[in-house]
């Protein structure tokens, strides 16, 4: 499938997006709203508020019940098979537990970014060329991390491993970077080198990045823009110079208070 994006078209669109879980659960309600290119979005609301979910529907880990999600102009839903892997080779994802082979070197990890680029059983061998052992170099070099790169990863602490994480991610050279709330499991120090991380490779790369954060003061911190959920609802959506703690307050009210 061919992108037809121009640079000032949104890189993300979401149109009267709903998702129902099987079970009847409503995870988005009626979601509508464009993310423009190289944008640092982050995303905050109450535990269930549909943070995941939303995140989820763009790579299409979870698929919409309506409506449509488009990336680069085009819809998700209609991608399949080969196609399916090239949207999600662009879209890299960052997941709270970091989602590593924790026995396996920094290195290995690193390269494992590229699985959709080779058959399995060369992952599995661990059969990468010169020329991808270098990239995955230069990837930890952006995390800032090539000191480790033959460590096991369970040797490394929790802010180096969401960071071999994103180095993972950047194999993939990815225009979007999705992170489910990459610090929640964090202390603040760490905390703070992972979002540095993640606002370099904004700011530096030009990569979209899309985080969820329970936390309002880091969401103020690191966001070009924010938006709040509620109940699966889209109840707020400031860029970062009109954010207000009062009015972002108001996301975090529960349905009975409001
Ligand atoms: N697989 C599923 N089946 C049924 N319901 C689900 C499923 N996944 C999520 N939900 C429900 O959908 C709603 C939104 O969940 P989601 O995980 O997107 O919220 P969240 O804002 O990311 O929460 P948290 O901050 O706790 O991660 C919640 O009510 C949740 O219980």
């Amino acid at each position: 499938m061919q992108a037809t994006a121009s640079q000032s078209d949104p890189i993300i669109s979401f149109r009267h997006v709903n998702k129902i879980y099987n079970n009847g659960t409503v995870g988005l309600k009626d979601i509508n709203f464009d993310i423009p290119r190289g944008q640092f979005l982050v995303v905050v609301g109450l535990s269930g508020a549909g943070k995941s979910t939303l995140l989820r529907t763009i790579n299409r880990m979870h698929e919409i019940s309506s409506g449509e999600v488009l990336v680069d102009n085009e819809s998700v839903s209609a991608y399949k098979g080969k196609s399916l892997r090239q949207l999600r080779r662009k879209i890299g994802m960052i997941f709270q537990n970091f989602n590593l082979v924790k026995r396996s070197t920094v290195e290995k990890n690193v390269l494992s970014g590229l699985v959709s680029y080779y058959p399995t059983w060369k992952c599995v061998l661990g059969l990468f060329s010169a020329d991808d052992r270098k990239r995955a170099f230069q990837a930890l070099t952006r995390v800032s991390l090539t000191k480790k790169i033959f460590a096991r990863a369970d040797e490394l602490s929790g802010g180096q491993q969401q960071r071999v994480a994103i180095a993972r991610a950047l194999m993939q050279e990815p225009k979007i970077i999705l992170a489910d709330e990459p610090i929640a499991s964090l202390d603040p120090r760490t905390t703070k080198a992972v979002m540095d991380t993640l606002q370099r490779l904004n700011r530096e790369d030009g990569i979209t990045v899309i985080v969820n954060l329970h936390s309002v003061e880091l969401a103020q911190q690191y966001a070009d823009r924010i938006v709040g959920l509620r109940a699966g609802e889209l109840v707020y959506d400031e860029d970062i110079a009109n954010v207000t703690t009062e009015a972002l307050d108001h996301v975090y009210q529960t349905d009975s208070e409001v």
